[in-house]
């Protein structure tokens, strides 16, 4: 199968404005692609630049140079280069995001949160609360709960509604920003088989996992980001 991303020659320095212009050098010449149906990991240290990565391939961070050509509606958009409508674009079509920590929205029930993109994507608001209400009950979130903001939730709470909302859409790639970093053993083996299920759907995914057991039974292959480390002598 064809990739439906492809990274090459990816590089990213961070200008510290407030520290007179100095230049933080975090990615040179990073390469990968994504795959559909299988589940892709960024390895390596603390601060080696894995949630930099993830995050200049949903638009979250400029690229400094390279390119991320991800296939779009038929065709190929360059990430690095695109513009922001085109950006928005492949966020409702083609790449999903699952972040480490909810936004939460004032006074709207976590049901809501969770059918929202589908709503959003024009699917009819009964069918996608019942869409919502399995997959948080499938997360073992306490119904009494459902109607409830999140705001006052548990952490662990807050990042199943979080999960749900992210896995509620048929998005082609979908990005992991440690989605099991505060459950329990019992919902982190859920998300391990919610993975499991969007690998048999063709999705491509790509996520970032410090625990080692979700890591083990998700990872089809491991991205080594030291491997993209600038060369610090020459920098
Ligand atoms: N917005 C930013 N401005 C300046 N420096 C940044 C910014 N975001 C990240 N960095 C720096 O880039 C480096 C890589 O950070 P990043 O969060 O990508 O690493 P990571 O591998 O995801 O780390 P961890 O595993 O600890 O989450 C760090 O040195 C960090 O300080």
């Amino acid at each position: 199968m064809p990739p439906v991303l492809v990274v090459s020659r990816l590089a990213k320095t961070f200008t510290m404005h407030l520290r007179g212009g100095i230049e933080l050098p975090v990615i040179a010449n990073a390469a990968f692609a994504l795959h559909p149906g299988t589940c892709a990991v960024l390895g390596g240290p603390s601060g080696v630049g894995k949630s930099s990565i993830l995050k200049m391939l949903y638009g979250n961070y400029a690229a400094s140079s390279g390119r991320i050509l991800v296939r779009h509606r038929g065709g190929e958009v360059d990430l690095v280069t695109a513009e922001p409508r085109t950006i928005l674009d492949l966020r409702r079509e083609t790449i999903g995001y699952v972040s480490q920590f909810l936004r939460v929205v004032p006074r709207v029930g976590a049901l809501d949160i969770v059918a929202e993109p589908l709503v959003e994507r024009g699917t009819d608001r009964r069918d996608a609360a019942r869409r919502a209400g399995d997959l948080l009950a499938r997360l073992n979130l306490p119904e009494r709960l459902w109607s409830l903001p999140p705001a006052t939730f548990s952490g662990g709470e807050q990042q199943r509604v979080n999960i749900a909302r992210g896995f509620i859409t048929d998005h082609p790639i979908l990005l992991l920003d440690e989605p099991t970093a505060s459950l329990d053993a019992a919902n982190r083996a859920v998300v391990v088989e919610m993975i499991a299920e969007k690998k048999r759907a063709g999705v491509a995914l790509l996520g970032i996992f410090h625990d080692v057991e979700v890591r083990n039974a998700v990872a089809d292959v491991v991205i080594d980001v030291a491997g993209f480390a600038p060369d610090r002598k020459a920098a």
